[in-house]
């Protein structure tokens, strides 16, 4: 399955552009990274691919998602590419799930809507769900509410939940950055596995370059909305050519040096 975005803008009410002709693909089961600081226009890009973009923005250009067009679609066509072929996981798992409801019947509900699950083969659907995103004692989690369980599993438990639709483009927006970074690391490396072993997409939303280069193959570098540099990511972070890429690879190498040495500069 692919996604391709051309040409695409999002426009604010008054005509202002916070994402401007961007383009770029994803390939079957490719990971591609989208990079870029704070208020880059990352992060409406992406609820723009899942055709969720608030009132107030508009998109133009086109979004092709598995050969379907996503701008301008209308809410029957948008459900059928949500869930079934892209699904996302946010920055903090809270946003995916509901908080007076225990885990276990969170992940029944898309387990039987997407795969047709019920009785004894949906409670083994949820156990596998809890299983394949690594999560210990399966029992406790499905009788947990989601306050009672750290953020690093709710933030496995958000990412079961998205993969319970079977998608096959994962969408990750900054799913790490809440985290602190020992356990960043280890869902880092389970959204790759997962990655891996479903041949899934991946579309990977982050401005820190450290945790992307650990995650993709290939990135687009993002600056008030529009792409300054896309490539390889060893290239963008061995070689880059923009002076913007330059400052980003300069402060991520700055950062990872003082916490080598033990201190921030
Ligand atoms: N609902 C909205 N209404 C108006 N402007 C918006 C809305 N959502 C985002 N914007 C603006 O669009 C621009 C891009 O925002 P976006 O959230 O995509 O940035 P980002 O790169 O994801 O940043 P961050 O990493 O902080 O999430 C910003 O200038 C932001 O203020």
């Amino acid at each position: 399955m692919r996604i391709d975005v051309s040409d695409l803008s999002i426009a604010l009410p008054s005509g202002r552009r916070v994402v401007d002709s961007i383009s770029f693909g994803l390939g079957d089961g490719e990971r591609l990274g989208v990079i870029g600081e704070s208020g880059s226009g990352k992060s409406v890009t992406t609820l723009a691919i899942m055709g969720l973009l608030p009132r107030s923005l508009r998109a133009l250009g086109s979004i092709e998602v598995d050969g379907t067009q996503v701008v301008g679609a209308g809410s029957k066509t948008l459900r059928g590419i949500r869930g079934r072929s892209v699904a996302k996981v946010f920055q903090d798992p809270s946003a995916a799930l509901d908080p007076l409801m225990r885990i276990g019947r969170q992940l029944e509900e898309p387990l039987a809507r997407h795969q047709g699950l019920s009785g004894a083969a949906l409670r083994d659907g949820v156990l596998g769900a809890l299983d394949e995103v690594r999560l210990p004692e399966p029992e406790r989690m499905i009788r947990s509410y989601p306050f009672e369980v750290s953020g690093g599993q709710r933030q496995r438990v958000a990412i079961a939940l998205a993969l319970a639709c079977r998608p096959q483009v994962l969408i990750a927006d900054e799913p790490t950055t809440a985290l602190d970074v020992t356990v960043q690391a280890d869902i880092l490396a389970l959204i790759r596995q997962l990655c891996d072993d479903r041949g899934m997409g991946l579309l990977f939303v982050s401005h820190d370059l450290a945790v992307v280069s650990q995650t993709v193959t290939r990135g687009i570098v993002m600056q008030h909305g529009r792409i300054v540099e896309a490539g390889p990511i060893e290239s963008l972070i061995g070689s880059p050519t923009e002076a913007y890429t330059k400052r980003l690879v300069g402060s991520a190498r700055a950062l990872d040096e003082a916490l080598t040495i033990g201190r921030l500069p």
